[in-house]
């Protein structure tokens, strides 16, 4: 459970009452997430979802996930629309977090993904892509190339702990990509983190995405790899080709691929892969005394990397051309 930060309920009440939400029925913490603490309010008006933005969100980026929330949803995308308070203001603090209520959307999470949900998903990136241009906010990826030499280091040597030879694994796969990262492809703004824990449905179709807290400017292909990565491998670390093919097909039917962007998959799926085998070594490493929250298996990362190690080009992920 994702709790890191209690609220007294009478401070709960409180903050709740500036926002004309209707009074506070009840607040319970949220079981899923890792990142933020997350509460689930029940008011005289509705579901909401309330968020204290913990330790890998830095403040000054809050204006840029609620203007793009705002942003998507205007253009037609289904997901969380930030509350505004008497004042107009969207972030404001609670318990000494930084915080900010955002609608609630219906539909549930997959825990196994069919070649269906791939194809959905593939194609409401492409829709996100396309739904983010005109923004008119920059934000640079903190957890690219040059974050994570950085995070390699804070794991250390206890990354051997996790799995024998694991450190310097992952300083051969940084220095690969600090050498050689694809440049120059079609970029805007990325979700970053579209797992499917972050992705709902209605029966098998796509009814919301949520948790932009990750989201920035980058290569759109980088995305998509993203997602190859979390939505089409198997629980034994094979890839699902079907899943690949539906997934690929699903983008391509909204926004086709260019030759640039084909050639580059391998190298964007073996840096994503490394990306959260990364965050969640940290994590492993470093879960804090007393937080309800239960850390991701880095080494899940370890084996899908494994297999990116192995890919020749993108047909070996489904790519049909
Ligand atoms: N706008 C929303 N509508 C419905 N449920 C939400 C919404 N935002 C978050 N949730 C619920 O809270 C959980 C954790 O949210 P998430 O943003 O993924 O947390 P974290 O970023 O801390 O990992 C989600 O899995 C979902 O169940
Ligand atoms: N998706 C990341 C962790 C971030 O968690 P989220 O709940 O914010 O999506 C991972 O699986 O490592």
């Amino acid at each position: 459970m994702a709790v890191y930060t209690e609220v007294a309920d009478d401070e709960m009440a409180a903050f709740v009452a500036r926002y004309g939400i209707g009074e506070l029925l009840a607040a319970k913490g949220i079981a899923e997430g890792v990142e933020n603490s997350n509460y689930l309010l029940h008011t005289k008006q509705g579901v909401y979802i309330l968020t204290l933005y913990e330790k890998r969100v830095k403040a000054e980026d809050l204006p840029f996930f609620v203007a793009l929330m705002q942003h998507l949803a205007d253009r037609g995308l289904n997901c969380p629309v930030p509350v505004r308070d008497s004042r107009g203001e969207a972030l404001s603090r609670l318990a000494g977090r930084p915080a900010a209520i955002v609608t609630f959307l219906d539909g549930l999470s997959v825990k196994r993904p069919s070649a269906v949900h791939c194809a959905e998903v593939g194609r409401s990136l492409a829709l996100l892509h396309q739904a983010g241009e005109g923004f008119g906010m920059e934000r640079v990826n903190a957890l690219s190339v040059p974050g994570w030499r950085p995070l390699a280091e804070q794991a250390g040597a206890d990354a051997d702990k996790v799995s024998p030879g694991l450190a310097k694994r992952v300083m051969a796969e940084i220095e690969r990509h600090e050498r050689s990262w694809p440049q120059g492809l079609p970029s805007g703004v990325i979700h970053a983190d579209l797992f499917p824990n972050n992705v709902f449905f209605i029966g098998d179709k796509l009814s919301g995405l949520i948790d932009f807290y990750f989201a920035c400017t980058d290569a759109f292909a980088y995305d998509l790899a993203i997602c190859l990565n979390s939505w089409c491998f198997e629980a034994d670390a094979s890839f699902n080709l079907t899943k690949g093919q539906a997934m690929l097909a699903g983008y391509e039917s909204v926004r086709p691929l260019i030759q640039a962007e084909v050639e580059a998959l391998p190298a964007l799926c073996r840096g994503s892969a490394l990306r959260f085998l990364l965050t969640r070594l940290v994590d492993w490493l470093n879960v804090p005394p007393g937080a309800l929250v239960k850390p991701h298996d880095p080494l899940e990362y370890d084996r899908k990397l494994a297999f990116h190690q192995r890919v020749g080009d993108a047909r070996d992920y489904g790519l049909k051309r």
